[in-house]
């Protein structure tokens, strides 16, 4: 069964821009994203065995879908007529397809709309290859030997910090307990906080309102937006230290708003409020201004990013130069699976603990694959790390994720947990979909 899905080959492919009008209620808004329309652009894979596709999608905030939608235009097409034994059997090679190709290089490289294209190519790849197994995409890694691993990276680039040799090295160092790791996950889930309390357009009535719900969901750790007004930020963290008590986590979040020297000022201001880091506090390009962010602030609060860091060399150069505590990796800002396994045997080199990023369309349901395959393959520990949980368009996902008293259950169905329903592809497709012709 197993053998004959695996000998499937792509047929052809779909490509849907699609927009959910979450800026109605401000639903995920922040500092700088002030009213975003959860988006993505979304592809799937048609195989010739009957029921066999691969789903794969990149966020996106409303307007601009449709450019990233006409970039996977340009990589999908290389994929019909291949063979996913082929595809699969060198993950690494496959990648290649997507970001070697000399002319779209020129657009990139590695970087923008072109690499958020393969971010969605490439994740539909390893939905359809965890579905021609019947696993999930964790579960598929999970079971790779360090070889199998090392086969899916690209390490151009990076070999001044991590070479292959290292990184198995690093993979067998876990090997022999990995099934402990697995029963416990499985028992009992992965650490979550909450995002859904704090976006920055809610009323303070609301933020109050939901911290207490998330408490009753069992949630201890909160991130609150801030960076828009000072005096509102305060206000804000005053309520929500009051609903939390001393004994919950509060983290940060400023999208970037901010400049080097504003941002430690401003920080300094909310230190009161014992944050436990501050995300994004500047541009996502300035490795050095988060150096030193984190320094001036240290050790009172930590530096986190991620969501914005375009690709693998970014983030060795983060680790390179102690720029960031935290690691927020993105299951599609990069390219796919593949360019993740990088940044997590980094990050592990260097001790940073990986909390990935999830506040958009479908990411939690992909980064808890990330997750589990940090702590099962690579850390082996939980110290320090969450997955961020976004309350959102679940119900549009076939296979949602799962909570109990906010730790994540490992996903059991086969892919990569990102499979929306048909009806919902069909209505919120723009600009055709019923939902759009209401306005
Ligand atoms: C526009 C989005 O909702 C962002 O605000 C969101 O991704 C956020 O930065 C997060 O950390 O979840
Ligand atoms: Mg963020």
């Amino acid at each position: 069964m197993v053998k004959q899905l695996l000998e499937s080959t792509i047929t052809s492919y779909e490509i849907r821009d699609i927009r959910f009008p979450t800026s109605q209620h401000l639903d995920g808004s922040d500092a700088m994203n002030k009213d975003p329309d959860y988006s993505a652009a979304y592809v799937i894979f048609y195989t010739d065995s009957k029921g066999l596709e691969g789903h794969g999608l990149t966020f996106t905030c409303g307007r601009g879908t449709e450019v990233v939608c006409s970039a996977i235009e340009q990589l999908a097409c290389k994929f019909v007529n291949k063979s996913l034994n082929e595809l699969v059997k060198d993950m690494r090679a496959t990648h290649q397809i997507c970001t070697g190709d000399s002319q779209l290089r020129w657009i990139g490289p590695e970087k923008g709309v072109i690499h958020l294209a393969t971010g969605a190519v490439i994740n539909a790849i390893w939905d359809l290859w965890a579905k021609a197994v019947n696993k999930p995409v964790w579960k598929l890694v999970a079971d790779m030997t360090p070889e199998e691993f090392v086969q899916c990276i690209d390490f151009r680039y990076i070999t001044d910090v991590l070479t292959p040799e290292q990184a198995i090295e690093m993979l067998r160092e876990k090997e022999a307990t990995k099934v402990q790791r697995e029963e416990e996950m499985l028992k009992d889930g992965y650490p979550s906080y909450t995002t859904s309390a704090g976006w920055l357009g809610y009323s303070d009535d609301k933020v109050r309102r939901l911290i207490r719900e998330a408490k009753e969901q069992g949630f201890t750790h909160f991130k609150q937006k801030v960076g828009s007004n000072k005096e509102s930020d305060i206000r804000r963290a005053s309520i929500i230290r009051e609903e939390i008590g001393d004994e919950g986590v509060l983290m940060m979040d400023a999208n970037q708003v901010w400049d080097v020297t504003e941002a430690i000022d401003w920080m300094k201001d909310l230190l009161k409020f014992k944050p436990l880091f501050i995300e994004e506090p500047t541009s996502p390009d300035d490795i050095l201004g988060h150096a030193t962010i984190r320094k001036a602030l240290y050790p009172q609060c930590a530096v986190a990013t991620g969501e914005h860091i375009q690709n693998r060399i970014v983030f060795k150069q983060l680790f390179q130069a102690n720029a960031i505590d935290y690691c927020q990796i993105d299951s599609c800002r990069v390219a796919g699976v593949n360019e993740v396994l990088a940044i997590i045997l980094m990050a592990n080199k260097f001790k940073v603990p990986i909390i990935p990023h999830a506040g958009g369309t479908f990411l939690v349901e992909m980064v808890q694959h990330l997750s589990l395959i940090d702590y099962i393959c690579v850390s082996g520990s939980l110290d320090r790390r969450m997955l961020e949980y976004v309350d959102h368009l679940h119900e549009h996902c076939k296979t949602p994720v799962q909570l109990k008293n906010s730790k994540v259950t490992p996903p059991l169905v086969a892919g990569y947990s990102v499979e929306m329903y048909r009806q919902s592809i069909e209505d919120y497709t723009f600009p055709t979909g019923k939902i759009h012709q209401k306005k």
